[in-house]
């Protein structure tokens, strides 16, 4: 049968593919605790609807940037989605423009940057991640925008890579047909699969990665390119000050799905605080967790615009290429519009603080 829920996508792609890539994709870094607090955070808030409000039509449309999506499911960046699907990223654009979405591409993309935005059916964005070598940065930053990507996404919380112990334990690292696709063969070669112990992912961020990163980066990046610039992976009210006052246009509240360092804060529990201190300045988006229909409606009444997927979409891709990741997205959209529905808050901009009580009085 068709799985039912995005959770049901994550059996199945469990069962589908190699050990070694379900954990690269499913893990976390360290103990996985920021991991699985993602999860518990959406748990501390119960909904509180209201009744007798005519929920004949919904509408889950948003505005991001000055481009109308007919949801706010944005897919978020994931490398070597090829891992997952011979037609990897291709795939993804597909289906995720066939629903009226947003997709943002890695960096760290299996197929090229130019191959995507030719196969795809709605707007991107591009994740920028800085390399030491700064020509290389712009170069990637040139190609996207000639390649009609609307967006730069330069992700802040990744100067060097956490560490994912279940990559060092399988010595993950990329198969011969999966390459990073964006670049010349020796990145692929540095991110080859390795002997037990050692990840080739971090092997190739710690050659490659710019581990000086710091705010200059943010004001280099709004000077090479016209294009709006977000910073992924902030989750303190300081951040997002400074990230405003550096002129960026929006952030997304991230902990890199548990990925980086172990310990951070849930982003849905950061995103009050993200909210309070940019006060409209930018568009506020999140990702790391959301599973649910309900999760998208806690998280947009708790001021997101909108939020980011990441791991669904790869179980998608790996249960069933562009149709899975289609059906996914549209199960996610459709447990949207039901929350909606039910909650009595026909339109995202019906959605505030009020449909939301702290579970901490219970029990
Ligand atoms: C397999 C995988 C690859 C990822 N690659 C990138 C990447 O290239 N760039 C980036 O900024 N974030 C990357 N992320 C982080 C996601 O963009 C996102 O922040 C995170 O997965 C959200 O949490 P979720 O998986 O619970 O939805 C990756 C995550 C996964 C699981
Ligand atoms: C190339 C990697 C650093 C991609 C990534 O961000 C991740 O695996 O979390």
């Amino acid at each position: 049968m068709r799985p039912l829920c995005l959770d049901e996508y994550e059996q199945q792609a469990r069962a589908k593919l190699p050990a070694g890539v379900f954990d690269y994709v499913y893990g976390g870094s360290d103990d996985e605790s920021s991991l699985r607090d993602a999860r518990k955070a959406f748990d501390a808030w119960w909904l509180r609807p209201n009744v007798l409000v005519d929920v004949s039509r919904c509408d889950t449309s948003v505005s991001l940037l000055g481009t109308m999506l007919a949801h706010p499911l944005v897919v978020a960046p994931m490398a070597y989605q090829c891992l997952a699907h011979l037609e990897g990223e291709v795939a993804t654009a597909r289906a995720a423009g066939a629903l009226g979405g947003l997709m943002t591409v890695s960096t760290m993309a299996s197929r090229t940057l130019e191959d995507v935005a030719r196969a795809a059916t709605g707007p991107l964005w591009f994740q920028v991640y800085c390399f030491r070598d700064r020509a290389v940065t712009t170069a990637l930053i040139r190609r996207a925008e000639a390649a009609g990507y609307r967006a730069l996404v330069l992700t802040v919380d990744t100067p060097r890579l956490g560490r994912r112990m279940r990559d060092m334990r399988s010595g993950f690292g990329l198969p011969a047909h999966v390459r990073a696709a964006n670049f010349d063969a020796d990145v692929s070669q540095a991110l080859a699969t390795r002997a037990p112990g050692e990840s080739g992912i971090a092997a190739h961020a710690s050659r490659d990665f710019d581990t000086a990163l710091t705010w200059e980066a943010v004001a280099w990046v709004r000077s090479v390119s016209r294009l709006p610039v977000l910073l992924k992976g902030v989750l303190t009210a300081e951040d997002a000050e400074r990230a405003v006052a550096a002129g960026v246009d929006g952030l997304v509240v991230s902990n890199h799905g548990g990925r980086q360092l172990d310990g951070a804060l849930p982003p849905l529990e950061a995103l009050p605080e993200v909210v309070a201190a940019v006060r409209g300045r930018c568009e506020v988006l999140v990702d790391g967790g959301i599973r649910r229909g309900t999760d998208v409606l806690k998280a947009l009444a708790l001021g997101a615009k909108a939020v980011l997927v990441g791991r669904p979409v790869y179980w998608g891709l790996a249960a069933g290429g562009e149709e899975g990741v289609g059906h996914l997205l549209s199960l996610l959209r459709e447990e949207l519009e039901l929350a909606l529905a039910l909650s009595g808050r026909p339109t995202l901009s019906a959605l505030d603080g009020s449909v939301l009580r702290r579970r901490a009085a219970f029990g």
